[in-house]
Protein backbone atom coordinates (compact mmCIF):
# COMPACT_ATOMS: atom_id res chain seq x y z
CA UNK A 1 0.00 0.00 0.00
CA UNK A 2 1.43 3.11 -0.84
CA UNK A 3 2.08 6.34 1.32
CA UNK A 4 -0.92 8.85 0.69
CA UNK A 5 0.81 11.85 -1.37
CA UNK A 6 -0.03 14.33 0.93
CA UNK A 7 2.47 13.29 3.14
CA UNK A 8 5.26 13.72 0.94
CA UNK A 9 7.17 16.66 1.96
CA UNK A 10 9.87 16.87 -0.72
CA UNK A 11 10.68 14.45 -3.84
CA UNK A 12 12.91 14.04 -6.33
CA UNK A 13 12.14 12.81 -9.88
CA UNK A 14 14.52 11.64 -12.98
CA UNK A 15 17.37 13.88 -10.95
CA UNK A 16 21.06 14.00 -12.65
CA UNK A 17 23.18 15.51 -10.53
CA UNK A 18 27.24 16.25 -10.69
CA UNK A 19 29.88 18.85 -11.24
CA UNK A 20 31.95 20.64 -14.11
CA UNK A 21 35.65 19.44 -13.73
CA UNK A 22 38.36 21.07 -15.82
CA UNK A 23 35.50 22.25 -18.46
CA UNK A 24 33.76 18.01 -18.62
CA UNK A 25 30.71 17.15 -16.59
CA UNK A 26 31.30 14.42 -14.13
CA UNK A 27 27.74 12.95 -13.76
CA UNK A 28 27.40 11.95 -9.45
CA UNK A 29 24.11 10.68 -9.44
CA UNK A 30 21.41 9.84 -12.61
CA UNK A 31 18.05 8.94 -12.79
CA UNK A 32 17.06 9.28 -9.10
CA UNK A 33 14.15 9.12 -7.17
CA UNK A 34 13.07 9.75 -3.68
CA UNK A 35 10.23 10.64 -1.47
CA UNK A 36 10.84 12.16 2.06
CA UNK A 37 7.45 11.51 4.55
CA UNK A 38 6.30 14.06 7.10
CA UNK A 39 6.29 12.52 10.35
CA UNK A 40 9.04 10.20 9.33
CA UNK A 41 13.19 9.78 10.34
CA UNK A 42 14.67 9.02 7.32
CA UNK A 43 18.52 8.36 7.21
CA UNK A 44 20.64 8.38 3.89
CA UNK A 45 23.15 5.77 4.10
CA UNK A 46 25.50 5.09 1.42
CA UNK A 47 29.46 4.26 1.03
CA UNK A 48 32.27 6.97 0.95
CA UNK A 49 31.66 9.09 -2.09
CA UNK A 50 28.37 8.00 -3.57
CA UNK A 51 27.17 11.44 -3.75
CA UNK A 52 25.11 11.52 -0.71
CA UNK A 53 26.16 15.80 0.14
CA UNK A 54 26.02 16.31 -3.73
CA UNK A 55 22.25 15.14 -3.77
CA UNK A 56 21.74 17.10 -0.19
CA UNK A 57 23.32 20.04 -1.84
CA UNK A 58 20.87 19.86 -4.80
CA UNK A 59 17.99 19.48 -2.01
CA UNK A 60 19.32 23.12 -0.60
CA UNK A 61 19.48 24.26 -4.53
CA UNK A 62 23.07 24.93 -3.72
CA UNK A 63 23.56 23.06 -7.05
CA UNK A 64 21.12 22.83 -9.78
CA UNK A 65 20.26 19.06 -11.66
CA UNK A 66 21.00 18.74 -14.61
CA UNK A 67 18.01 16.88 -15.29
CA UNK A 68 14.84 16.23 -13.48
CA UNK A 69 13.49 18.09 -10.66
CA UNK A 70 13.08 18.38 -7.10
CA UNK A 71 9.65 19.37 -5.46
CA UNK A 72 8.74 20.73 -1.86
CA UNK A 73 5.18 20.54 -0.38
CA UNK A 74 4.06 20.05 -4.42
CA UNK A 75 5.88 22.87 -5.86
CA UNK A 76 9.06 23.03 -7.92
CA UNK A 77 11.79 23.95 -5.47
CA UNK A 78 13.02 26.70 -8.45
CA UNK A 79 9.82 28.50 -7.69
CA UNK A 80 11.03 29.19 -4.42
CA UNK A 81 13.43 32.29 -3.41
CA UNK A 82 16.39 31.81 -0.92
CA UNK A 83 14.30 33.32 1.93
CA UNK A 84 11.59 30.78 1.27
CA UNK A 85 13.24 27.97 1.25
CA UNK A 86 15.22 28.69 4.35
CA UNK A 87 11.55 28.82 6.15
CA UNK A 88 11.16 25.50 4.83
CA UNK A 89 14.20 23.78 4.99
CA UNK A 90 16.41 23.81 7.73
CA UNK A 91 19.92 22.19 7.87
CA UNK A 92 22.15 21.08 10.20
CA UNK A 93 26.16 20.80 8.41
CA UNK A 94 28.44 18.49 9.95
CA UNK A 95 30.79 21.64 11.28
CA UNK A 96 29.33 24.01 13.28
CA UNK A 97 30.58 27.43 12.25
CA UNK A 98 29.68 29.62 15.23
CA UNK A 99 31.44 31.20 17.27
CA UNK A 100 32.61 30.19 20.49
CA UNK A 101 31.70 32.92 22.21
CA UNK A 102 28.46 32.93 21.51
CA UNK A 103 25.73 31.46 23.82
CA UNK A 104 23.42 28.62 23.33
CA UNK A 105 20.45 30.77 23.63
CA UNK A 106 21.99 32.96 20.95
CA UNK A 107 22.01 30.09 18.60
CA UNK A 108 18.55 28.98 18.94
CA UNK A 109 17.43 32.57 18.60
CA UNK A 110 19.58 32.54 14.90
CA UNK A 111 17.35 29.78 13.82
CA UNK A 112 14.05 32.87 13.56
CA UNK A 113 16.36 34.44 11.27
CA UNK A 114 14.09 33.55 7.77
CA UNK A 115 11.39 34.96 9.60
CA UNK A 116 12.73 38.31 11.22
CA UNK A 117 14.47 39.32 8.50
CA UNK A 118 17.76 40.91 8.57
CA UNK A 119 17.39 43.11 11.89
CA UNK A 120 16.80 39.96 13.89
CA UNK A 121 14.31 41.26 16.69
CA UNK A 122 12.34 38.96 17.91
CA UNK A 123 8.94 39.33 18.94
CA UNK A 124 7.11 37.53 21.46
CA UNK A 125 5.51 34.78 18.99
CA UNK A 126 9.54 33.96 17.98
CA UNK A 127 10.22 34.07 21.55
CA UNK A 128 8.34 31.25 22.19
CA UNK A 129 9.45 29.18 18.94
CA UNK A 130 13.01 29.81 20.62
CA UNK A 131 11.86 28.64 24.11
CA UNK A 132 9.76 25.75 23.01
CA UNK A 133 12.89 24.99 20.97
CA UNK A 134 15.45 24.69 23.73
CA UNK A 135 12.56 22.56 25.64
CA UNK A 136 11.70 20.28 23.12
CA UNK A 137 15.72 19.32 23.02
CA UNK A 138 15.71 19.22 26.62
CA UNK A 139 18.59 21.80 26.70
CA UNK A 140 16.63 24.80 28.19
CA UNK A 141 19.35 24.72 31.15
CA UNK A 142 22.02 25.72 28.67
CA UNK A 143 20.53 28.89 27.17
CA UNK A 144 23.01 31.15 29.01
CA UNK A 145 26.25 28.78 28.59
CA UNK A 146 28.77 29.55 25.95
CA UNK A 147 29.30 27.59 23.50
CA UNK A 148 32.60 26.96 23.51
CA UNK A 149 31.99 25.68 26.97
CA UNK A 150 29.79 23.21 26.63
CA UNK A 151 30.53 18.80 25.80
CA UNK A 152 29.90 18.36 21.93
CA UNK A 153 26.76 16.50 22.41
CA UNK A 154 25.25 19.72 24.38
CA UNK A 155 26.46 21.80 21.02
CA UNK A 156 24.87 19.18 18.69
CA UNK A 157 21.26 19.42 20.59
CA UNK A 158 22.25 23.16 20.15
CA UNK A 159 22.37 23.26 16.16
CA UNK A 160 19.08 20.51 16.44
CA UNK A 161 17.26 23.50 18.68
CA UNK A 162 18.19 26.11 15.99
CA UNK A 163 17.17 24.27 12.92
CA UNK A 164 13.77 23.37 15.03
CA UNK A 165 13.61 27.39 16.00
CA UNK A 166 13.82 27.84 12.05
CA UNK A 167 9.93 26.39 12.21
CA UNK A 168 10.53 24.19 8.46
CA UNK A 169 8.44 20.96 7.63
CA UNK A 170 12.12 19.53 6.16
CA UNK A 171 15.08 19.18 8.45
CA UNK A 172 18.17 17.81 7.01
CA UNK A 173 21.20 16.77 8.70
CA UNK A 174 24.25 15.49 7.63
CA UNK A 175 26.26 13.65 9.94
CA UNK A 176 24.83 14.97 13.53
CA UNK A 177 26.31 12.43 15.57
CA UNK A 178 29.80 12.32 14.07
CA UNK A 179 32.25 12.58 17.16
CA UNK A 180 30.18 11.65 19.81
CA UNK A 181 29.46 8.85 22.29
CA UNK A 182 27.33 5.88 22.00
CA UNK A 183 24.81 7.18 24.58
CA UNK A 184 24.52 10.90 23.10
CA UNK A 185 24.81 9.04 19.46
CA UNK A 186 21.28 7.26 20.24
CA UNK A 187 20.20 10.22 22.41
CA UNK A 188 20.38 12.37 19.26
CA UNK A 189 18.65 10.16 17.03
CA UNK A 190 15.95 9.57 19.21
CA UNK A 191 15.23 12.92 19.93
CA UNK A 192 15.30 13.29 16.11
CA UNK A 193 12.81 10.85 15.54
CA UNK A 194 10.51 12.06 18.69
CA UNK A 195 10.14 15.56 16.78
CA UNK A 196 9.45 13.81 13.34
CA UNK A 197 6.78 12.07 15.11
CA UNK A 198 5.35 14.61 17.45
CA UNK A 199 5.72 17.40 15.13
CA UNK A 200 5.06 15.77 11.85
CA UNK A 201 8.54 16.94 10.34
CA UNK A 202 10.13 15.41 7.55
CA UNK A 203 13.52 14.74 8.71
CA UNK A 204 16.49 13.45 7.15
CA UNK A 205 20.09 12.17 8.15
CA UNK A 206 23.02 11.47 6.53
CA UNK A 207 24.72 8.79 8.07
CA UNK A 208 27.53 6.13 8.74
CA UNK A 209 25.96 4.66 11.77
CA UNK A 210 24.35 1.63 10.75
CA UNK A 211 23.39 -0.01 14.03
CA UNK A 212 21.66 3.26 15.38
CA UNK A 213 20.41 3.77 12.31
CA UNK A 214 18.68 0.54 12.74
CA UNK A 215 17.08 0.97 16.35
CA UNK A 216 16.10 4.59 15.70
CA UNK A 217 15.31 5.11 11.49
CA UNK A 218 11.33 5.05 10.11
CA UNK A 219 12.68 4.37 7.05
CA UNK A 220 16.12 4.14 4.97
CA UNK A 221 17.52 5.47 1.62
CA UNK A 222 20.35 3.36 0.40
CA UNK A 223 22.42 5.22 -2.16
CA UNK A 224 24.97 3.19 -4.15
CA UNK A 225 27.31 3.77 -6.93
CA UNK A 226 25.22 2.89 -10.34
CA UNK A 227 22.01 1.27 -8.72
CA UNK A 228 18.56 3.25 -8.36
CA UNK A 229 17.99 4.98 -4.73
CA UNK A 230 16.29 2.18 -2.59
CA UNK A 231 13.93 3.21 0.11
CA UNK A 232 12.25 1.10 2.85
CA UNK A 233 11.68 0.41 5.99
CA UNK A 234 15.37 -0.62 7.93
CA UNK A 235 13.32 -3.97 8.43
CA UNK A 236 12.14 -4.82 5.17
CA UNK A 237 15.62 -3.87 3.79
CA UNK A 238 16.73 -6.51 6.13
CA UNK A 239 14.71 -9.22 5.64
CA UNK A 240 15.07 -8.88 2.01
CA UNK A 241 19.15 -8.68 2.12
CA UNK A 242 18.61 -5.46 0.02
CA UNK A 243 20.69 -4.19 2.93
CA UNK A 244 23.57 -5.90 1.30
CA UNK A 245 23.67 -3.19 -1.23
CA UNK A 246 25.67 -1.20 1.32
CA UNK A 247 28.73 -4.01 1.52
CA UNK A 248 30.79 -3.82 -1.15
CA UNK A 249 32.11 -7.35 -1.33
CA UNK A 250 31.58 -10.83 -0.72
CA UNK A 251 33.99 -10.09 2.87
CA UNK A 252 31.19 -8.50 4.52
CA UNK A 253 27.74 -9.75 5.00
CA UNK A 254 24.44 -8.40 7.15
CA UNK A 255 23.88 -11.06 9.65
CA UNK A 256 19.56 -11.56 9.68
CA UNK A 257 19.52 -13.40 12.98
CA UNK A 258 22.06 -11.03 14.65
CA UNK A 259 21.14 -7.45 13.10
CA UNK A 260 24.47 -6.47 12.17
CA UNK A 261 27.37 -6.03 9.83
CA UNK A 262 29.89 -8.92 9.83
CA UNK A 263 32.69 -10.62 8.52
CA UNK A 264 31.54 -12.97 5.94
CA UNK A 265 33.89 -16.09 6.77
CA UNK A 266 33.61 -19.39 4.35
CA UNK A 267 33.83 -22.98 5.84
CA UNK A 268 33.01 -22.06 9.02
CA UNK A 269 33.33 -24.93 11.43
CA UNK A 270 32.94 -24.19 14.62
CA UNK A 271 30.05 -26.88 16.61
CA UNK A 272 29.57 -24.91 19.65
CA UNK A 273 26.15 -25.44 22.02
CA UNK A 274 24.80 -23.78 25.10
CA UNK A 275 22.80 -20.63 25.44
CA UNK A 276 22.41 -18.61 22.55
CA UNK A 277 23.84 -15.34 24.17
CA UNK A 278 26.63 -16.91 25.25
CA UNK A 279 27.55 -19.64 21.81
CA UNK A 280 27.25 -16.26 19.97
CA UNK A 281 30.39 -14.73 21.97
CA UNK A 282 32.00 -18.13 22.14
CA UNK A 283 32.56 -17.93 18.07
CA UNK A 284 33.45 -13.94 18.10
CA UNK A 285 36.19 -14.87 20.42
CA UNK A 286 37.24 -17.72 18.36
CA UNK A 287 36.87 -15.94 15.03
CA UNK A 288 38.91 -12.96 16.15
CA UNK A 289 41.89 -14.88 17.49
CA UNK A 290 41.94 -16.52 13.89
CA UNK A 291 40.22 -19.92 14.93
CA UNK A 292 37.99 -21.63 12.02
CA UNK A 293 37.58 -24.87 12.42
CA UNK A 294 37.46 -27.22 15.50
CA UNK A 295 37.34 -30.55 15.64
CA UNK A 296 35.52 -31.11 18.95
CA UNK A 297 32.04 -29.38 20.09
CA UNK A 298 32.89 -26.61 22.59
CA UNK A 299 30.01 -26.72 25.53
CA UNK A 300 29.51 -23.17 27.17
CA UNK A 301 27.06 -23.03 30.43
CA UNK A 302 26.09 -20.06 32.36
CA UNK A 303 26.36 -19.69 36.19
CA UNK A 304 29.00 -20.52 36.57
CA UNK A 305 30.25 -19.63 32.75
CA UNK A 306 32.14 -22.51 32.21
CA UNK A 307 33.53 -23.65 28.48
CA UNK A 308 34.14 -27.67 28.10
CA UNK A 309 36.73 -28.63 25.16
CA UNK A 310 37.45 -32.00 25.13
CA UNK A 311 37.71 -32.87 29.09
CA UNK A 312 39.14 -29.01 29.95
CA UNK A 313 37.12 -27.22 31.65
CA UNK A 314 38.00 -23.05 30.69
CA UNK A 315 36.19 -19.91 33.46
CA UNK A 316 37.26 -17.01 30.50
CA UNK A 317 37.35 -17.21 26.51
CA UNK A 318 40.95 -16.10 27.36
CA UNK A 319 41.95 -19.66 29.15
CA UNK A 320 40.28 -21.31 25.81
CA UNK A 321 42.08 -19.55 23.25
CA UNK A 322 44.93 -19.72 24.51
CA UNK A 323 44.53 -23.30 24.97
CA UNK A 324 43.57 -24.15 21.24
CA UNK A 325 46.51 -21.87 20.00
N1 LIG B 1 32.79 20.58 -5.79
C1 LIG B 1 33.06 19.43 -6.39
N2 LIG B 1 33.62 19.40 -7.63
C2 LIG B 1 33.87 18.24 -8.25
N3 LIG B 1 33.60 17.01 -7.73
C3 LIG B 1 33.06 16.98 -6.51
C4 LIG B 1 32.77 18.18 -5.77
N4 LIG B 1 32.24 17.83 -4.58
C5 LIG B 1 32.21 16.47 -4.57
N5 LIG B 1 32.70 15.96 -5.71
C6 LIG B 1 32.80 14.55 -6.07
O1 LIG B 1 31.50 13.99 -6.06
C7 LIG B 1 31.53 12.65 -5.57
C8 LIG B 1 30.51 12.49 -4.47
O2 LIG B 1 30.90 13.32 -3.37
P1 LIG B 1 29.97 13.53 -2.10
O3 LIG B 1 30.66 14.48 -1.20
O4 LIG B 1 28.59 13.87 -2.56
O5 LIG B 1 29.96 12.04 -1.50
P2 LIG B 1 29.39 11.51 -0.11
O6 LIG B 1 28.56 10.32 -0.43
O7 LIG B 1 28.73 12.61 0.63
O8 LIG B 1 30.73 11.05 0.61
P3 LIG B 1 31.14 10.95 2.18
O9 LIG B 1 30.36 9.78 2.73
O10 LIG B 1 32.59 10.66 2.10
O11 LIG B 1 30.80 12.25 2.83
C9 LIG B 1 32.98 12.38 -5.14
O12 LIG B 1 33.61 11.64 -6.16
C10 LIG B 1 33.59 13.75 -5.04
O13 LIG B 1 34.94 13.73 -5.37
Amino acid sequence: MKKHSTSIALSGKSLSLGYFHQKAKKEILSDLHFELFSGELTCLLGPNGVGKSTLIKSILGQIHPWKGSIQLDQESITDFSVEELAKRIAVVLTDPIFPGNMTVGQLVALGRTPHTGWSGKLNTADRVIVEKALSDTKISYLQDERLSEISDGQRQKAMIARALAQDGRVMILDEPTAHLDLVNRFEIMTLLRDIAHSQQKAILVVTHDLDIAIETADRFWLLNCGTPLISGKPEDLIISSQINQLLPSDKYRFSLSRGRMEMGIKDLKLPIEGPKELTFWVEKALIKAGIQTLDSTVSVSAEPFLIRYKDQGFSTLEELVIFLK
